[in-house]
């Protein structure tokens, strides 16, 4: 990670939650210190520089971890998970919340939510932890990321328009939680596109939490974390695991693959660019409930491929497509992957003309988006594909228009299949510790 982009979630509060944890009377748990140092001279030994952060204890003063193994501060102006560079792996939930919770009830989760994401982007064990509280309890932690560094980990909040209103069984709209008023505008139930087929149960939600990290057991172990503690306030409604982030949020680095073969997230918003980010990622002051001022929209895909037809087509057909080369990613009549495309070189439906800013009067929204294949259909074919995940500061001028151009007229729809949709109001960061996830709009 670039010192720059850790630089956008950082504050001075970023280490202190673990002094506020010690205040508390609770010596804040370093999962890393489990390993110790005589794990760490193995670790060093073993792997070199890669493994000094997997075997650093959090509360001492070792120097700080290679750049690219850093813990993604939780604490900032802007939730991390967005603009912070994307990691290998995802697990996202969207999260209904029981027709037995209460505005207060929900505060005390959203509260015990928080310090829990703290701690554990941070590698430290939920609460007491998972091996050292009463022995007539079960730990606060469930314990299958003891030993394993944060891996980048983030965290990040969402809240779907459901929360704010949601149809009862009568087809009354109902204001659960007094927060009716409260919704923002651009906080829209998502108009139905051309070709979608979704899958309610795949889709909606009350919350959303979006983890990302190195490691899958990482992210996997957040969003349980997180479940056990809201058990009883809130439920899984569905959740996505994805692998090979199919966006790059880092200008230098090597733009990964999607499962089509092809380079995806080189025409992205870098998380460095603070100038774009503003124009197009983040909500501005005044345009919007104050609550979401410095925050954004996140709109989640479920984007089926038909990936037994695609593999069955020619490398011709397929570079039409999108419009770019397989091999290199460079657009039609360019050499080069980060050449200037030359929209007209390509054919009137490719996927990049239809998407590009130019054909689209400037719209950019920043993708970060991960692959997934979940098993078989039932049929034979893989349940593959992209799990689209897109940031804009407002979905009414992003999102909406570009999909309804994609899905009226780009040859990628031959191949694809949108299965389940989401949209969520991510609010801005928690600045420091004290501080909690939905503080501004509750409060
Ligand atoms: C509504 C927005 C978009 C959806 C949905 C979407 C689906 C989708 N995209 C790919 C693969 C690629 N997309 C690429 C570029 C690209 N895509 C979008 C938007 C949506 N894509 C944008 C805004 C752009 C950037 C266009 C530009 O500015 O040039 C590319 C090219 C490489 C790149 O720039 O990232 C690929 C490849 C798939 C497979 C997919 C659904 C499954
Ligand atoms: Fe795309």
């Amino acid at each position: 990670m670039d010192a720059e982009n850790q630089q956008q979630n950082a504050t001075p509060a970023a280490t202190a939650d673990a002094t506020e944890e010690a205040s508390a009377g609770r010596a804040p748990v370093s999962r890393r210190a489990v390993i110790g140092w005589a794990g760490a001279g193995v670790a060093l030994g073993a792997a070199g520089v890669g493994s000094v952060a997997a075997a650093t204890r959090q509360d001492d003063d070792t120097p700080a971890a290679p750049a690219a193994t850093a813990d993604i501060p939780f604490f900032g102006d802007h939730q991390s998970g967005i603009a912070t560079p994307v990691q290998d792996r995802l697990h996202f939930a969207a999260f209904d919340i029981s027709s037995s919770a209460t505005r207060d009830s929900l505060v005390r989760m959203l509260k015990e939510w928080t310090k829990a994401a703290a701690a554990m982007t941070g590698g430290r064990e939920v609460g007491s932890g998972a091996a050292s509280g009463l022995p007539e309890a079960p730990p606060d932690d469930t314990g299958e990321a003891l030993g394993l560094p944060a891996s980048r980990l983030t965290l990040t909040i969402g809240f779907g328009p459901s929360l704010f209103e949601k149809s009862a069984p009568d087809g009354q709209m109902v204001d659960r939680f007094g927060l009716k008023a409260r919704r923002p505008e651009a906080l829209i139930d998502l108009p139905k596109f051309k070709g979608d087929n979704l899958d309610p149960q795949r889709s909606g939600g009350d919350l959303c939490v979006q983890a990302c990290a190195d490691d899958p057991q990482v992210a996997v172990h957040a969003i349980r974390n997180l479940a056990r503690i809201g058990m009883g306030t809130v439920n899984i409604r569905w959740s996505q695991l994805g692998f090979g982030k199919t966006s790059s949020t880092t200008p230098d680095a090597q733009t990964p693959r999607n499962m089509m073969g092809f380079k995806d997230g080189t025409h992205n918003i870098a998380g460095t660019d603070t100038a774009k980010l503003a124009e197009h990622v983040w909500a501005a002051p005044g345009e919007g409930p104050d609550w979401m001022t410095g925050g954004s929209y996140l709109v989640a895909r479920r984007i089926r491929m038909h990936i037994e037809t695609w593999d069955r087509t020619s490398l011709k057909e397929q570079e039409d497509v999108f419009g770019r080369t397989k091999g290199e990613g460079a657009a039609y009549g360019r050499t080069k992957e980060h050449d200037a495309p030359d929209l007209k070189a390509m054919p009137d439906d490719a996927h990049v003309r239809l998407a590009h800013p130019e054909t689209n009067d400037g719209l950019m929204i920043l993708r970060r988006g991960f692959s997934f294949t979940d098993g078989t259909d039932g049929l034979g074919r893989l349940d593959a594909g992209l799990f689209f995940l897109a940031y804009q500061r407002d979905t009414r001028k992003a999102f909406v228009p570009l999909q309804q151009r994609l899905a009226a007229s780009d040859a990628l729809n031959e191949y694809i299949q949108h299965v389940g949709s989401a949209h969520f109001a991510c609010p801005a960061g928690v600045r420091k510790p004290g501080e909690w996830w939905g503080q501004a709009l509750f409060g």
